[in-house]
C-alpha cells in the first residue's frame, strides 16, 4: 500500500471509530491521475436520497469541539469565526499525534494551487483579469501579523508545546513559521470548510443554496467536516448535498448515481477566475459562470476623457456613492446570446446615465433621491459603455484571436501545481473574460447603430435600413 493509500485508510478507520456511518456503496479514491486529489466515487448504484455517509457533529474540526477555547477563553471572546478556526487548526496541527484530528490532518493539503501561491510570472498569465486584485496575499499577511501572531506569541507554550520553558524566546523563524501555518490553515478553510448551522434546524441543508461555505458568510461558525470535504465539484455535475441533523451531518444523494460515477458537491456558480482563486482548479463546465469586471478606475477615466461635463463629476459620484452605486468594479456576465440589460451590471448603466445627465436633470433626480432607470440606456450611454469595453479589451496583453489561435487544454500529467498547468488555466480564464468583452462590444456596437438610426435624431450610417416609424428598441 502506498503512503497515500495508507493515509486514506487510516483516515476512514478513524472516522468510523469516531462514530461515522459510511455506505459500502462509496469509496474514497485516489484521483491524482486526473489531477483531482482524492475524491468520492460510487462503487454500486445509489438511489436518490440515499445516505452516503453520516458524520457525528463531535468529529467536526471546529472551535466548539476543540479544547483551545477552553484553555484560552479570553482570546476567543471577540474573535470572528474565520480567525477562530485558523487558530484552532494551528493549535490542533501542532499537537501532532495528540490531536483528536491527527488522522484527518494527514489527508488535508500541505500545498495549494490557489492564486495566493502562484509565482509572479504565473499570475501575469491572467493579464488584466480583476481576480489579480482579489488574491489578498498582502492583506492576509497583514491581518495574520496583526491578529493571529500576537495571540500565538503570547501563548507560545500552548500553541507550540515542544518549545517548553523557552516558549517566550521568540525568534524570526518562529514568526515566519506561524505566518506560514496561518496561511496554510486559512487556505484549507477557504477550499474545505463549511458554514456550520447551529443544532436547532430540522434537517437543513448546508445553506439555502447548498454551497460550501463562502468566506463572505462571516457570521456563521465554520467547521471542517471530515469526508464531506473530500467531495470534488464540477459545476452542474453536483449529485450530493450535506444535510444538518441534530447530532450529525448527513451527505445524501440528490439523484440516482451509477456505479463508477464520481460524487460531486456544489461549490457554487463560481466564475473560473474565482474558482482558481479559492480552489486552485478550473474545468470548462464553469465557463457558463464567467464574469469580466470593468474596474471603477476604467469607468472613471473613460468618463473623464470622453464626456462633458468633467466638472461636477466628483459631486455626482458622491451622491451615487451615497445611493450605493459606486463600487470598485462592475460585472459583465456571460450568456449566449448576449443581452445588454441582462448581462451588464445595472449599477454601471445607472452610473453612466447619471454622469451623462444635464445638470438640471441630475439636480432634479437628486432632490427626489432618485436614480436613472437602468432600462433606459441612451445612445450616449451606449457609446460611453462601448468605449469603456474597448478600453478594457486593450488592458489585456494579447488579443482573443491570438489566445485562441491554438487550442488550450489543461495538462493531466505532471505535477498538480506545475507551471504548465497554471499557465493553461490562466489562459482559459483570460479567454473567458475576453469572449464576454467581445460579445459586449458587438452588442453595444449593434445597439449604437440601432439607436443612431432610430429616433435619437442622429445620422444613420449609409445603407442602414430605415427604422419603421414608432419602432422602439428595448433600450430607447
Ligand atoms: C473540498 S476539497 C475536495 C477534496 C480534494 N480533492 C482532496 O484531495 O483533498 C477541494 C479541492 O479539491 C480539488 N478539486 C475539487 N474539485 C475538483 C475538480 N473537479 N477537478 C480537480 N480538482 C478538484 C481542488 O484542489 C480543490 O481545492
Amino acid at each position: 500500500m502506498s503512503q497515500f493509500e495508507e493515509e486514506t485508510a487510516a483516515f476512514l478507520a478513524w472516522l468510523v471509530k469516531s462514530g461515522a456511518e459510511i455506505s459500502n456503496k462509496i469509496e474514497l479514491r485516489d484521483l491524482r491521475q486526473s489531477q483531482a486529489g482524492r475524491g468520492v466515487v460510487a462503487i454500486q448504484d445509489i438511489q436518490e436520497d440515499e445516505l452516503l455517509f453520516r458524520v457525528p457533529r463531535s468529529s467536526i474540526l471546529s472551535v466548539d469541539n476543540s479544547v483551545l477555547p477552553k484553555r484560552l477563553p479570553s482570546v476567543f471572546k471577540d474573535l470572528d469565526p474565520w480567525f477562530s478556526l485558523i487558530l484552532v487548526m494551528m493549535y490542533e496541527w501542532e499537537q501532532d499525534g495528540k490531536s483528536k484530528w491527527h488522522p484527518y490532518f494527514q489527508v488535508l493539503p500541505f500545498e495549494f494551487n490557489t492564486l495566493m501561491f502562484w509565482e509572479q510570472d504565473e499570475l501575469e498569465q491572467l493579464q488584466a483579469s480583476a481576480v489579480r486584485n482579489k488574491i489578498g496575499k498582502e492583506q492576509a499577511d497583514y491581518t495574520f501579523k496583526d491578529t493571529i501572531l500576537p495571540i500565538v506569541m503570547e501563548h507560545a507554550e500552548v500553541f507550540y508545546p515542544s518549545y517548553g520553558k523557552d516558549a517566550h524566546d521568540i525568534t524570526s523563524a518562529f514568526v515566519m513559521e506561524s505566518i506560514r501555518l496561518a496561511h496554510r490553515m486559512g487556505s484549507t478553510i477557504m477550499a474545505y470548510a463549511f458554514d456550520i448551522e447551529p443544532v436547532d434546524s430540522n434537517s437543513k441543508a448546508v445553506d439555502e443554496e447548498g454551497y460550501m461555505s463562502e468566506v463572505e458568510d462571516e457570521a456563521l461558525p465554520k467547521g471542517m467536516v471530515p469526508l464531506a470535504d473530500m467531495l470534488n465539484a464540477d459545476a452542474d455535475k453536483n449529485n450530493a448535498r450535506l444535510f444538518y441533523e441534530e447530532d450529525s451531518l448527513s451527505m445524501k444523494a440528490l439523484k440516482h448515481i451509477k456505479a463508477g460515477e464520481e460524487i460531486f458537491n456544489d461549490y457554487g456558480p463560481l466564475p473560473r477566475s474565482d474558482l482558481l482563486r479559492r480552489y486552485g482548479y478550473i474545468t470548462n463546465n464553469y465557463a457558463k459562470y464567467d464574469v469580466v469586471e470593468i474596474p471603477f478606475d476604467t469607468v472613471h477615466e473613460t468618463v473623464l476623457k470622453n464626456s462633458a461635463p468633467a466638472s461636477g463629476i466628483e459631486t455626482r459620484l458622491e451622491y451615487l456613492d451615497e445611493q450605493g452605486i459606486v463600487d470598485t468594479g462592475y460585472d459583465i456576465i456571460t450568456s449566449d446570446p448576449f443581452d445588454i440589460h441582462e448581462n451588464i451590471s445595472s449599477d454601471l448603466i445607472i452610473l453612466i446615465e447619471a454622469l451623462l445627465l444635464p445638470q438640471s436633470a441630475f439636480d432634479r433626480l437628486k432632490s427626489k433621491s432618485k436614480l436613472p432607470k437602468p432600462s433606459n440606456l441612451s445612445l450616449k450611454g451606449a457609446q460611453l459603455l462601448h468605449t469603456m469595453v474597448k478600453a478594457r479589451i486593450a488592458q489585456y496583453a494579447t488579443s482573443l484571436e491570438a489566445d485562441t489561435s491554438e487550442s488550450t487544454t489543461i495538462p493531466l500529467t505532471g505535477s498538480y501545481s506545475s507551471r504548465e498547468r497554471r499557465y493553461a488555466m490562466a489562459k482559459l480564464v483570460r479567454i473567458g473574460e475576453k469572449v464576454i468583452l467581445r460579445d459586449a462590444e458587438k452588442a453595444l456596437a449593434d445597439l449604437i447603430e440601432e439607436l443612431g438610426a432610430g429616433n435619437d435624431g442622429l445620422k444613420r450610417p449609409p445603407n442602414s435600413p430605415q427604422g419603421s416609424p414608432g419602432k422602439k428598441t428595448k433600450f430607447a
